[in-house]
């Protein structure tokens, strides 16, 4: 018989969290064996199908993640930085595949990821989807087929209550372009014009966030040159799409060695 992983939940509550938990809970390929919130949420002790105002699920919510860790193969975490840290450790001590979704991570933090990795699979990307990742290497071919001439600049739209700019997908997308370009993105980044800015400076890769209403996720790669400009853009209208990229990850991950994988891993783009 087939072993069927069983998936932890982190930020039940959240955007995120809920289509998880349905999206896990709808698969064959996956059990739903733990769901996490923070002490103190109201949902702690409830049945999670019920706290989602359905049917039962029989998957009670915990505020204790090694517990529920310790029950699993895999943790999908959509939450906030500092508690992503937090998870990476007790994912690792449980032998965890742990896949993140969360973005807004400082360098720092992301390079605190690191001893995690020497004992569990951590898979993370700023954007979960096939149609990003894709969009990612087009990106990245399109940059290296151009010259300075085509001015390159990222802009995203957002829902009101996303707190990163620019996202994580954003990022990925400048950094695809920079690679594509062969610059480093540090060097070249110009975020956010405001005031008197002077004129764009050849080469950078500028970035524009647009925050609004429930915009689930918008990203446009601008190539503009003199008399011609070239648009790469995915538009995102369901959370479905990064829930399935992230059940895929955490599949993905079972058996692998530790270390730190992506979705162009997963997706074997
Ligand atoms: N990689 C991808 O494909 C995608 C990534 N994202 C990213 O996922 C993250 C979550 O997005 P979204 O679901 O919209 O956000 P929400 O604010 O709706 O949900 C976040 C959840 O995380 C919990 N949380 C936050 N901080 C902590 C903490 N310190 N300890 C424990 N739990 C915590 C929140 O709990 P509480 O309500 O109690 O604060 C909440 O349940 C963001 O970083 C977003 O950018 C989103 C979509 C796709
Ligand atoms: O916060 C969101 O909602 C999203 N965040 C990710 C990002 O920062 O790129 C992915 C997606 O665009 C939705």
């Amino acid at each position: 018989m087939t072993h069927i992983p069983g998936i932890v939940i982190t930020g039940a509550s959240g955007r995120m969290g809920q289509m998880l938990i349905k999206t896990v809970t709808d698969s064959d390929q996956a059990r739903l064996v733990g769901v996490v919130e923070r002490k103190g949420h109201d949902w702690i002790g409830q049945d999670v199908g019920k706290a989602m105002g359905g049917q039962a699920v029989g998957v009670t919510v915990t505020d204790d993640p090694l517990e529920a860790f310790s029950q699993a193969q895999a943790v999908i975490d959509f939450t906030a930085p500092e508690a992503t840290l937090e998870f990476a450790a007790l994912a690792a001590q449980a032998r965890c595949v742990h896949v993140i979704g969360t973005t807004g991570m400082s360098d720092e933090q992301i390079a605190a990821l690191e001893p995690a990795s020497r004992h569990a699979v951590i898979v993370r990307a700023g954007n979960m989807s096939l149609g990003v990742n894709l969009l990612v290497q087009l990106t990245k071919k399109v940059a290296a087929a151009l010259d300075e001439d085509f001015d390159i600049e990222v802009i995203e739209g957002h829902h009101h209550h996303k707190v990163d700019a620019p996202s994580g997908t954003a990022l990925m997308l400048g950094e695809a372009a920079a690679e594509g370009r062969g610059v480093n993105l540090a060097d070249v980044s110009d975020r956010g014009r405001d005031g008197i800015t002077g004129a764009r400076k050849r080469g950078d890769i500028g970035f524009h966030a647009i925050r609004g209403g429930d915009i689930v996720g918008e990203h446009d790669v601008l190539f503009a040159a003199p008399g011609e400009r070239i648009v790469l853009r995915h538009l995102a209208t369901d959370r479905a799409i990064f829930a399935r990229g992230a059940l895929k990850a955490a599949l993905w991950g079972q058996g692998k060695a530790p270390g730190q994988y992506d979705m162009v891993d997963v997706l074997g783009l």
